[in-house]
């Protein structure tokens, strides 16, 4: 996480009433940061005092400036090739002029030598003009890959909130931009690049030789221009508030497809293949509509710049041979009009770039939407790395809800677990068991009181390190395509995993009795989500998972219940020997799993409160059954 300080004591203004400068300092001065320019719209407060529920950005496009800068060699090198290609095409116009008379008068040796240059100027533009994209298309394709290397990154550090609860945002929306989205980024700054520089110069070199060869003609016909413009402007916003609503379809698609096929076994057994087919081709037709709408406007707008100039070029080669009766030769008149139908082709590609940045605002726009946040959860310049941890942990009138509209799911909750004990807490579906885990990992803080670990206010501890010392077995069960190796060892993914220790995590959770029963054994893939193992291999593979981890809290929320009694006793063999060393925090909605903790605390109405054994065997058939406590 990159923190600022803001060093100027006040809020600067620049010239522009809308735009507010703040000076910041990165006090990690060895870590890139990229900021977003955003602009803080004042006009509704007045007085200068900035709005801020009116932050808006002064360009999406803008947000870009920092990757294209970092880019500036293939920028470089694309524009200085299409300076060559320009320059070749603007000696061929003349040449084809000359290759005219040429041909009247007949000249062998002079037709022969107008050839042979005119080969050489073509072949020159055509290498000129491969090299011209390659190099473009090399900056924007990198820009895109660093603008998503940034989006993911920021969208990982985003607090847990952003992808939970009622609000939260889809993975399948996420994903869809920055996949898709990104690629409509890298066309929109290929396009914005190859138009900036390269159309630009064969706009002005066409212009000048048609200026050079009669100034009142080219006058006439840049006055079609601004007609232009105005029309093409008008359908551009048009398409950007179009291809606005294609993404947004699109990425329900992709959110929908996100979250059916992970529960492929469900709709199948549920027999709702119908139903789904139903919702996609819903979903699918409004993105139909969508796309088709966009793709007919970016259709019509080279369309309309095409019929407004071929119009003007047929009038202004009718007006010339009218007008120039007898001031033009036949070779200037093939020069203008030659300039005049290469003026063309730079403007249409201008129009064609027009279309990919309208087309690529809203994309822009979406992706570092992603990126534009304050945390809730904020780690502390000043925190501390822990290094060794005896597992006390202490939670001190703790109140916590979800949303200010909601009601309080812990209310004033006190907790002390000494080191190396395990606790087991039980409370009623909703009681809010698993938010007293996301509190203790720092997913979500508190409304108010404070948990300590040692003695250590866990807000005062680096995220990395609190989280390197609490190990969770979740109650959903995370497993990633790759191996059983790569996911027993997955802290060490990117480094080196420990074999011995991954061996001795997966005996320790007894998930070596079927590893090792498997063709590849711990080099085995183990597919989507560990689709190839059964739901108590998958459970045994995530407390091997946290085994590897060592951690001195090791969290168990209800790791056991997708255990047949078989691999449940297994399990609780293994646990029992894990449990000696650490502290233990066991989620369990099992009896036998619960009677393995030293102390058994009830959740209810966010409180805690502490029950004996006996009055968990008492209760079991009356007041706990009648609280919904499954046990
Ligand atoms: N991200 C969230 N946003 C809003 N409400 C939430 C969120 N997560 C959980 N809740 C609500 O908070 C309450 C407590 O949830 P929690 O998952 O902690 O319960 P639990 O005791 O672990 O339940 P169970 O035993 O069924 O797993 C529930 O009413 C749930 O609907």
């Amino acid at each position: 996480m990159a923190l600022f300080q803001l060093t100027s004591p006040s809020i600067q203004y620049s010239n522009s009433p809308s735009l507010y400068h703040l000076k910041l300092t990165n006090p990690h001065p060895n870590r890139h940061v990229f900021l977003t320019p955003i602009c803080i719209n004042s006009s509704a407060s007045g007085a200068g005092a900035p709005n801020c529920n009116r932050i808006t950005p002064v360009s999406p496009l803008y947000s870009l400036k920092p990757y294209l800068e970092s880019q500036w060699q293939p920028i470089i090198s694309g524009w200085l090739c299409s300076a060559i290609s320009v320059y070749s095409l603007s000696q061929i116009v003349p040449k084809v002029g000359n290759l005219s008379s040429a041909l009247n008068t007949v000249k062998p040796l002079r037709l022969q030598s107008e050839v042979s240059v005119l080969g050489a100027l073509a072949l020159i533009r055509i290498i000129a003009c491969y090299l011209q994209q390659a190099f473009l298309w090399e900056a924007a394709l990198n820009c895109a890959y660093k603008v998503r290397i940034f989006v993911y990154e920021r969208v990982l550090q985003r607090d847990l909130g952003f992808f939970e609860g009622e609000n939260g945002v889809s993975a399948g929306d996420v994903a869809y931009r920055i996949t898709a989205e990104a690629s409509d980024v890298a066309d929109a700054v290929y396009y914005m690049l190859n138009t900036i520089v390269p159309s630009t110069l064969q706009l002005l070199a066409m212009a000048a030789r048609m200026l050079v060869i009669s100034p009142v003609l080219s006058v006439l016909s840049a006055l079609v221009i601004p007609v232009m413009a105005l029309i093409v402007g008008y359908l551009g916003d048009k398409l950007r508030q179009t291809s606005n609503k294609a993404h947004l379809t699109t990425a329900s698609l992709s959110a929908y497809l996100n979250e059916v096929l992970p529960s492929i076994l469900f709709v199948k057994a549920s027999n709702a293949e119908l139903c789904e087919n139903i919702r996609f081709q819903s979903l699918a037709s409004r993105d139909l509509s969508a796309c088709l709408e966009k793709k007919k406007l970016k259709a019509l707008i080279p369309q309309i710049v095409q019929i407004l100039y071929s119009g003007a070029l047929f009038s202004f080669c009718a007006g010339s041979l009218v007008l120039s009766r007898g001031s033009f030769d036949s070779s200037a008149m093939i020069s203008f009009v030659t300039s005049l139908y290469l003026l063309i082709e730079p403007i249409q590609d201008i129009g064609k770039a027009y279309n990919e940045l309208k087309q690529g605002e809203p994309a822009v726009e979406r992706l570092f939407s992603l990126t534009r946040f304050t945390f809730q959860v904020i780690e502390n310049p000043d925190s501390v790395d822990l290094d060794n941890v005896l597992g006390e942990v202490g939670f001190y009138g703790i109140s916590f809800r979800y949303g200010e509209s909601r009601q309080l799911i812990l209310d004033e909750l006190d907790l002390h677990i000494k080191a190396g004990e395990t606790v087991a807490i039980i409370g009623p579906s909703g009681g809010g068991k698993t938010t007293i885990v996301k509190l203790l990992l720092r997913l979500y803080d508190p409304l108010c009181g404070k948990i300590v670990i040692d003695g250590c206010d866990i807000r005062s501890i680096r995220l990395e390190s609190l989280r390197r010392h609490v190990g969770l077995v979740s109650q959903d069960i995370m497993l990633f395509s790759g191996t059983l190796a790569e996911n027993i060892g997955y802290r060490d993914l990117t480094t080196k995993i420990d074999m011995e220790r991954v061996k001795l995590a997966a005996r320790i959770a007894n998930a070596d009795e079927f590893i090792e029963t498997l063709p590849d054994q711990y080099h085995t893939n183990i597919g989507p989500r560990g689709s190839v193992l059964s739901g108590g291999q998958r459970q045994r593979l995530s407390i091997a998972r946290a085994v590897y981890q060592n951690p001195s809290i090791l969290v168990l929320d209800e790791a056991t219940s997708a255990l047949d009694s078989k691999s449940e006793s297994l399990v609780r063999q293994a646990l029992q020997c894990v449990m000696q060393n650490r502290t233990v925090l066991v989620i369990a909605h099992r009896l036998e799993t619960v009677l393995m903790a030293d102390r058994i605390l009830l959740l209810d109405d966010g409180k805690l409160q502490e029950m004996s054994r006996a009055s968990l065997l008492d209760a079991q058939n009356i007041s706990l059954a009648s609280m919904a406590i499954v046990i």
